[in-house]
């Protein structure tokens, strides 16, 4: 996995302009950070570069604000938290272009610059090598310390790094590829996988190499609907991705064929819309009237029964829409339950380490990963694209 990967600390920084790529995507609510853990977490990769008197450039996307501006997706409430909370770092309004070129070519040494949100260009989705050609001009030292965003093949991910030669893994970086590849090789069993959220259609195509890797599925969260209507389950208004049950029937096949299980949801907790009053339906069929927005306490149930004699657990997804209160309960009581279960526990994605510290069971948890959609991919290929992209 770190083979042919050179890490931070083996370069020089000093008088460089050094770029860092760091998954900032954390969740904000009117502007408010609800969970700092990426930014907090990246934060000895930034300090190293900064006292070792790099000029400091950020980058990183927010969101999926798909190729244009949006104001409510800026970095800049990143901004206003390292300097409060960690040093002065100064914002730029953008992440190419005549004024940040100005702000870059003004840089002191030990100075800290973020840029704006990289996705407000179509072109870093798009992997397009002029845009990796106009972030190359503040880059000296190429640095991937995010881990979260390292299955993207996108500009700043991949295009950028391939045009540079002095590249490195940030510390970051360093610590979840280890713990992953420790956690892979020979594990002990049974492993289980618990998987939830709302990114369905990104997720889904890994559970079926997941199948290969644990003992057992345990599916919640906007998901879990996907594989229910496949089944034959009445889904009312829920999250249903009607193009993936091709992809969902082989899953299932598969699981069948393996004598695998597959557990889903027996009762949820639903409203008429997002934001509406929840009801409690006690069965697996959802009325037409009703969306399916949290599972229910028998499934809670059932699901830590099914978690009981795990050796290893790795969850990501949430299990509902956490962030209300009145469909958090099924994902807080299944953080409780692996936080108090004696197993290897591992927990991944921004949505879901903000749920397991909301429910303030981190600290019982083994580790806590930046990424959900990267750490499965990892567990899925052995490799992903950012660091591909550092051994060139
Ligand atoms: N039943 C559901 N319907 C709609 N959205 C859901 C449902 N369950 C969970 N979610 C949403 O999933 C989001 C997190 O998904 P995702 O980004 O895939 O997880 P992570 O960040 O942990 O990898 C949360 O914002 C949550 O509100
Ligand atoms: O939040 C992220 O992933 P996650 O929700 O799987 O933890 C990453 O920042 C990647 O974002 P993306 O899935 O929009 O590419
Ligand atoms: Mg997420």
């Amino acid at each position: 996995m770190l083979e042919g990967v050179k890490f931070i600390n083996e370069m020089n920084l000093k008088s460089k302009k050094v770029f860092i790529r760091v998954d900032f995507n954390v969740p904000v609510k009117n502007g408010v950070i609800q969970d700092a853990t990426r930014i907090d977490e990246a934060m000895e990769t930034i300090s190293y570069a900064k006292n070792e008197g790099a000029k400091v450039i950020l980058a990183s996307h927010m969101g999926r604000p798909k190729g244009s501006v949006k104001p409510e997706l800026s970095l800049k409430p990143v901004a206003e938290y390292i300097t409060g909370r960690y040093f002065y770092t100064c914002f730029a309004e953008d992440c190419i272009g005549e004024s940040v070129k100005k702000n870059v070519s003004n840089m002191e040494d030990g100075e800290v610059l973020l840029l704006e949100n990289l996705r407000f260009h179509p072109e870093e989705k798009a992997n397009d090598p002029d845009f990796a050609a106009k972030l190359c001009e503040f880059c000296d030292v190429y640095i991937n310390d995010a881990f979260g965003s390292s299955h993207r093949a996108h500009s700043s991910v991949d295009g950028l790094p391939r045009k540079c030669s002095e590249k490195a893994a940030g510390f970051l970086m360093k610590r979840e590829l280890e713990y992953f590849d420790m956690l892979v090789n020979n594990p002990e069993r049974p492993f289980y996988a618990v998987l939830g959220g709302a990114k369905v259609s990104d997720k889904i195509g890994v559970i079926e190499s997941l199948m290969d890797k644990v003992d057992k599925i345990l599916i919640g969260g906007a998901m879990a609907y996907t594989f229910l209507n496949v089944l034959g389950v009445k889904t009312g208004k829920s999250l249903v991705e009607n193009d993936l049950f091709n992809t969902v029937e082989k899953i299932i096949r598969k699981a069948d064929d393996k004598n695998m299980k597959i557990v889903l949801p027996v009762d949820h907790i639903c409203s008429t819309e997002f934001n509406g009053k929840p009801e409690y339906v006690d069965k697996r069929d959802i009325p037409d009237n009703l969306m399916g927005l949290d599972i229910g306490n028998k499934t809670v149930e059932l699901y830590k029964k099914e978690l009981s004699d795990a050796k290893i657990v790795m969850w990501n997804g949430p299990m509902g829409v956490f962030e209300s209160k009145d469909f958090c309960k099924g994902t807080f009581d299944i953080a409780e339950y692996l936080g108090s279960l004696g197993a290897v526990t591992v927990v991944g994605g921004g949505d879901s380490v903000s749920a397991v510290k909301k429910a303030g069971v981190s600290g019982s948890i083994d580790h806590i990963s930046t990424g959900g959609g990267a750490s499965l991919e990892l567990l899925e290929k052995g490799t992903l694209a950012g660091i591909e992209a550092l051994k060139t």
